[in-house]
């Protein structure tokens, strides 16, 4: 294929059933390959993912090489986001007014360009639990990627948004082109220096800067504690460092602190199920998050397997089976607490205490950083000490295994060994935990995992 000559060295003899690939330049740096060649791994299907280093004036004849080629679908970044455009048949509606397209998708005749930057940086926000409906939003700089900013703000209802550049034109530009979109005012530019120029108040804080990216950078802007205090959140589009300087900013004001990776996931989710018609699942996307952690950050765990979760979602159960079908030794940490303590675990609850167990939890799961190969079965609550759950993440890839209300009711409402659920009314109880402990535990996790629709092996199958 003549598309191959502009493979970056290392993918020059990349062969399977179906390519995919990225044109930028540079872009040897490029993360994607991570991302879809994990989906296409766990999903079996023979697709490849290729960076292509594509010069501007080589542009349109690459897409046209790409499609005559039979190329399923590919990624468009820097510096070619607009001027792709006119090589295409057609561009979806979002895409045209953010001016720029980073995803291709074969049509009749040739590819149709869309943009999922910005429906992934909205649906990493809503992960994070952060809304964009009726929200006060201060951007930080007007480049290339805050087109795409502005456009999801808007269209997710925010009420008002801020544009703060050094450049004012860039920024009036920007919201000139929104406001005509939104047919109101809702995006105001304001130049740098102008900054006090923003009413009081909680914004959500967004960064689009480049400041952050290398070593020795400060905050985007010089504006002082201050300014920078009136943020309620604030997400960064870099991930690399992990943490900017203005992210450790809002750290530090104890306010929501998002980087962008989240955005660089969702993206590629969004452009691998437009090229295949498909939907990737919430286990199979933490797969892929943790896949682009460990490029980026490196592995830092061991080799456990660690099942976290509510009462009766199947920790121990799952977990026996499982080791049995590795070769792993189980450990249960209920099991293993009771053979210590030479007691039941409704008799230590009795007569030492809860607090008491949780000591031993936690005594418990330091010593598990030794093992290797195991499968570790962890008691309900065990998660709910941070310390806890940050040494859960050392000790292991860590599977919050999910159940709602109604199969958790039916599979413990017999059981007499759940000291906490012996009440008066256990399915509210039930309920009223799981809306508690429910956040504590996709925190603590690595990978979400339903256990109630599917058989003991399919369970088994979605965690390895
Ligand atoms: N995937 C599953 N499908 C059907 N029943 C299950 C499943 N996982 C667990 N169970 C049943 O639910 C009950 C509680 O499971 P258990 O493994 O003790 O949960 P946990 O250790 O998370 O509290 C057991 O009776 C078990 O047989
Ligand atoms: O959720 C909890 O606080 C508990 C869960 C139980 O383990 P399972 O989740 O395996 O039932 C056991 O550790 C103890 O009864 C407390
Ligand atoms: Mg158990």
């Amino acid at each position: 294929m003549e598309i191959m000559k502009y493979a970056i060295q290392g993918y020059e003899d990349v062969a399977a059933e179906h390519l995919l690939g990225i044109f930028g330049n540079p872009i040897k740096h490029t993360l994607s390959p991570v991302i879809h060649d994990t989906l296409s791994d766990a999903l079996g299907l023979s697709e490849r993912y290729v960076p292509f280093c594509v010069e501007d004036e080589d542009l349109s004849r690459c897409v046209k090489l790409a499609y005559d080629e039979g190329v399923l679908g590919l990624n468009i970044t820097v510096p070619h986001k607009q001027h792709v455009m006119e090589s295409l048949v057609d561009v979806d509606i979002a895409a045209k007014t953010i001016g720029a397209v980073n995803t291709l998708v074969r049509v009749e005749g040739g590819y149709k360009g869309y943009n999922t930057d910005m429906p992934g940086l909205a649906k990493a926000l809503e992960t994070e639990g952060i809304a964009l409906k009726d929200e006060t939003v201060i951007m930080l700089g007007a480049g290339g990627a805050a087109r795409a900013v502005a456009y999801m703000c808007v269209s997710y209802g925010a009420k008002q948004v801020y544009i703060v550049n050094r450049t004012y034109a860039h920024a009036q530009a920007i919201a000139d082109d929104m406001n005509a979109f939104a047919g109101k005012a809702v995006v105001q530019a304001v130049a740098s220096e102008d900054y006090k120029s923003i009413p009081d108040g909680k914004y959500l804080m967004i960064q689009c800067t480049s400041v952050g990216l290398h070593e020795g950078d400060g905050m985007p802007f010089d504006f002082g504690d201050v300014f920078y205090a009136i943020a309620k959140a604030g997400v960064d589009l870099i991930y690399n460092p992990a943490q900017t300087p203005f992210l450790k900013e809002m750290e530090k004001l104890g306010v929501p602190a998002v980087n962008g990776l989240k955005m660089l996931l969702y993206q590629g989710i969004l452009a691998y199920e437009l090229w295949n018609n498909l939907t990737v699942s919430e286990t199979l996307t933490d797969k892929v998050y943790l896949a682009l952690q460990d490029a980026i950050y490196g592995k830092k765990r061991g080799d456990n397997i660690v099942l976290i979760g509510y009462m009766g979602a199947g920790k121990t159960t799952v977990g026996k089976a499982l080791a049995k079908k590795l070769g792993y030794e189980f450990i249960d940490t209920d099991l293993y607490i009771e053979a210590q303590e030479e007691m039941t675990i409704p008799d230590i609850f009795e007569k030492k205490g809860e607090a008491y167990f949780r000591a031993l939890e936690t005594d418990v799961i330091r010593k598990l950083r030794e093992k290797t190969h195991c499968v570790i079965a962890t008691g309900g609550g065990l998660p709910l000490r941070k310390e806890n759950s940050d040494l859960l993440k050392e000790v292991g890839t860590v599977y919050y295994l999910m159940a709602d209300a109604d199969t958790t009711y039916a599979r413990v409402k017999h059981c007499t060994n759940r000291p906490l659920l012996q009440c008066d009314d256990p399915y509210t109880k039930i309920q009223a935990m799981m809306k508690e402990r429910g956040p504590v535990y996709a925190r603590a996790c690595h990978i979400r995992v339903r256990t109630d629709h599917g058989t003991l092996e399919e369970v088994m199958d979605e965690i390895k």
